[in-house]
């Protein structure tokens, strides 16, 4: 109807025949905040107005809303609202800085469209088609096409030869985690990146740097020698905490905790390439984890742990529970090691991809040894 260039594209009757006759018959209806103001005769100029907007285009029939707020210039990441009709979900990414915008919307909408008719729910369609977006826009950024202020973004992403950008994640590269820790590699004598090596080199498939009291140069320089070796096997690093330092070193992600930075603020720090994960000890953090575009959650902890202080346990059951009502994939966390990896590995969800462990590799003479005889423990539990 208007584009997020300004174009009116339709003209008072045909914004009525949407009005009374096209929006009863939608299952979602994606108007930007000019379109939004347009068919509700009112000014869409806030996040507020975004909300009212939502409910009141919802009052016309639609079954669900979103209301794309990339055109509210006032906020630093791109807001858009969802209504279902009965919860409100604001989402959030990255605002791309692009003069190739053309043709966002139709995208997103058609990317939606997609995404329904492969049997997912509305509002994870919207989150793949919002994510997907985002990174065309990221695609987009040096593109130089035509002469107008704007030009078209780039659909073609998937095409393309992307060495230069990061790998999708891959949820199966969460079966073997390994989180590092500094005390455990300082008692038994070896350097961080010999610990990340030896663990690469039994199997690991994801390792996160967990340096609780490295400072901040020293951590950088060991992220940055440890890309250097997970790279070549890719093998995925992620940091723990440090958003400032996965962005200084181009690490594949960050693990946060609910206390650390928030999944959506490191969302929109890091872009939508980069691997998120959330510790979720509740259904609840499962949820939010998956709204604010996280990529994996770890549960824990499964059994007590030494590993960190005052954590609480939650068990196969609590561990069962979180994973049965997380749309994301599971990495489960906390005393897990040889003896009892396999009954986490056969507790039958099928979002349980995998098992995240510090003591059980690293507090040990050999951690090649250690990690090979725990990826044959859960090969065998598959
Ligand atoms: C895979 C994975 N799961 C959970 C955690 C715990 O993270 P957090 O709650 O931030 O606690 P600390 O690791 O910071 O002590 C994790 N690190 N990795
Ligand atoms: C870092 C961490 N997070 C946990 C959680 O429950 O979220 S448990 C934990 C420590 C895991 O160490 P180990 O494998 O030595 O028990």
């Amino acid at each position: 109807m208007v584009s997020t260039s300004g174009d009116v594209l339709a003209g008072p009757s045909i914004v009525s025949g949407f009005r009374e006759d096209l929006l009863p018959m939608a299952d979602i209806v994606t108007p930007n905040v000019k379109e939004a103001s347009a068919l509700l005769g009112m000014q869409v100029a806030t996040v507020a107005d975004m909300h009212s907007a939502a409910k009141l285009l919802h009052n016309l029939g639609p079954r669900n809303v979103l209301v794309k707020g990339g055109d509210l210039h006032d906020s630093s990441d791109a807001i858009d609202i969802f209504f279902d009709g009965k919860d409100f979900y604001e989402l959030r990414s990255s605002r791309v800085k692009t003069r190739n915008t053309h043709g966002t919307g139709c995208s997103l909408a058609s990317c939606i469209a997609a995404e329904l008719a492969k049997g997912s729910p509305m509002l994870s369609a919207v989150k793949v088609a919002k994510r997907f977006i985002e990174t065309a826009l990221d695609y987009s950024k040096d593109l130089v096409i035509g002469n107008g202020p704007q030009g078209p973004f780039d659909h073609l992403l998937r095409l393309k030869n992307t060495s230069c950008r990061q790998e999708a994640f891959n949820p199966s590269d969460l079966f073997l985690y390994a989180v590092t820790d500094s005390g455990m590699n300082k008692k038994w004598g070896r350097s961080i990146t010999d610990a990340v090596k030896s663990a690469i080199e039994g199997g690991a498939t994801i390792i996160q740097l967990r340096e609780k009291d490295a400072d901040t140069g020293e951590f950088l320089e060991a992220a940055q020698a440890c890309l250097k070796i997970c790279r070549p096997h890719g093998v995925p690093l992620l940091v723990n905490d440090r958003i400032d330092i996965a962005l200084a070193c181009d690490a594949n992600g960050v693990h946060v905790g609910q206390s650390d930075m928030p999944a959506r603020v490191a969302r929109t720090l890091l872009g939508p390439e980069k691997i998120i994960g959330v510790s979720c000890k509740t259904p609840q953090h499962a949820q939010q984890a998956w709204i604010d575009g996280a990529d994996y959650i770890g549960c824990g902890g499964v059994y007590p742990t030494n590993t960190k202080a005052n954590n609480l346990t939650v068990g196969l059951d609590g561990l069962k529970t979180v994973c049965l009502s997380s749309k994301l994939p599971v990495v489960a966390i906390g005393g897990i090691g040889i003896s009892n990896a396999s009954d986490v590995m056969r507790l039958g969800v099928p979002n349980l991809k995998g098992i995240a462990v510090v003591s059980a590799l690293f507090d040990r003479e050999c951690v090649t040894t250690e990690t090979k005889k725990l990826h044959a423990v859960l090969t065998e539990a598959q």
